[in-house]
C-alpha cells in the first residue's frame, strides 16, 4: 500500500492554470487546511494582472500572467490544475503540450471535458484526474467527484484524494458519472443559494428586516443540513417531523408541491448534467475539426 502523508504533499509544487473562482477556492482551501505552503502554489492567468495581484497579496501564492515566464511554473509543477472555462480549454491545453512531461499529474476541474479529450490535446496518455469540485472547497466543505485515467498510479490517486479530502469530501466515480456529479454537487451550491435568496425575499416581504432575515435563513439551512448529516435520518422523515397535520408547514409544502418545486429541482439538476455532456461534446467537435 502506498503511504501518502501530508508531509509528502507539502513538498510538491502545484500550478493552477487559470486563476478564476474555482482555482481560488481550491488554493485557499489547501492553504487554510495547511496541506501546502502558499509559496509552493503558482497561479497563471491569461489576462487580468489586477486579479493576480489580489491573489498573491491575499494568499501569498506565486502568480504569473500568460507569456511572462509561465513556462517555468508549468514545467516545474508536480501537479497542474486545469482551471479555465470550457470554451478556453482546448486552446489553453494544446498550447502547454510541449511543456508537459509524464511524471506530472494533470488535474482538470473543467465541466464536461473528458479524459480522452485531454489526452488528445496533450498528445499522450498521461496521468489525468478528472474532477468536479464545488466552491464550498474554499471553507473545507467541498464535495468533489473524482475519476482517473489509466496512467494514474496508486500513489497519484492517493495524492489526488488527499488534496480533495483536505478541502471537503470525495466520491470516486466512473468517468461518465461526472456529468451527474456536476448536476448535483458541482452546480448544487447555486441551487441552495437560489433557495436562500427566495427565503430572504419572503422574509423581508413578511416584514422582517434584512439582517434578521439573513440570520434566520442561514441558520435554518445550516441546521437542516446538519440534522440530515448527524442524525442519519432521511430528509423525508425529518420533513415529516416538522410537518404537523393541518398545520403551517403542511400548508406551505402543499402550495410548493402544487407549483412544482420538487419537480423543478429534479429537472434542473438533470439539465445541468445534460449541459455538462453538451459542453464536453462541443470541445470534442472542436478538437476533431
Ligand atoms: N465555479 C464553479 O462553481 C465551478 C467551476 N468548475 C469549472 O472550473 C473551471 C473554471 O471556472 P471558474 O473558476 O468559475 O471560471 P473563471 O472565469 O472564474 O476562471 C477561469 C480563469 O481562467 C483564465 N484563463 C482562460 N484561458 C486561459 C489561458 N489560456 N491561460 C491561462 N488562464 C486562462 C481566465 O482568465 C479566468 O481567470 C470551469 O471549467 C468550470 O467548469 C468546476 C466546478 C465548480
Ligand atoms: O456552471 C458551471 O458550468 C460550473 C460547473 C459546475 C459549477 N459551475
Amino acid at each position: 500500500m502506498t503511504l501518502v502523508t501530508h508531509t509528502s504533499i507539502a513538498a510538491l509544487n502545484i500550478c493552477f492554470y487559470g486563476a478564476g473562482s474555482m482555482a481560488e477556492a481550491i488554493a485557499r482551501g489547501l492553504i487554510s487546511q495547511e496541506l501546502i505552503a502558499a509559496d509552493r502554489i503558482s497561479m497563471l492567468n491569461r489576462s487580468n494582472a489586477e486579479r493576480l495581484t489580489e491573489l498573491s497579496s491575499k494568499y501569498g501564492v506565486r502568480t504569473v500572467l500568460q507569456g511572462e515566464n509561465n513556462e517555468h511554473f508549468l514545467r516545474n509543477a508536480d501537479i497542474i490544475f486545469l482551471a479555465m472555462k470550457p470554451k478556453d480549454a482546448a486552446e489553453a491545453i494544446a498550447s502547454i503540450r510541449p511543456l508537459i512531461s509524464s511524471g506530472q499529474l494533470i488535474v482538470s476541474v473543467i465541466a464536461g471535458l473528458s479524459i480522452g479529450s485531454i489526452e488528445l490535446l496533450l498528445g499522450a496518455k498521461l496521468p489525468i484526474v478528472r474532477s468536479m469540485p464545488n466552491t464550498s472547497s474554499t471553507i473545507g466543505l467541498g464535495a468533489t467527484g473524482i475519476s482517473y485515467s489509466e496512467a494514474v498510479s496508486s500513489e497519484q490517486r492517493a495524492i489526488a484524494e488527499a488534496i480533495f479530502q483536505s478541502i471537503g469530501i470525495n466520491a470516486v466515480v466512473d468517468e461518465p458519472l461526472q456529468e451527474s456529479v456536476t448536476g448535483i454537487s458541482g452546480s448544487g451550491p447555486a441551487y441552495v443559494y437560489f433557495f436562500m435568496e427566495a427565503m430572504m425575499k419572503a422574509a423581508t416581504e413578511l416584514g422582517l428586516d434584512d439582517n434578521v432575515a439573513r440570520d434566520l435563513v442561514v441558520q435554518t439551512v445550516l441546521g437542516a443540513a446538519e440534522m440530515v448529516r448527524t442524525t442519519g435520518e432521511d430528509p423525508a422523515e425529518l420533513r415529516r417531523k416538522v410537518t404537523s397535520p393541518n398545520g403551517t408547514t403542511q400548508a406551505a409544502i402543499e402550495l410548493m408541491t402544487e407549483r412544482g418545486l420538487q419537480d423543478s429541482i429534479i429537472a434542473g439538476a438533470k439539465r445541468s448534467a445534460e449541459r455538462a455532456g453538451e459542453i464536453g461534446a462541443a470541445i470534442e467537435r472542436n478538437i476533431s475539426e
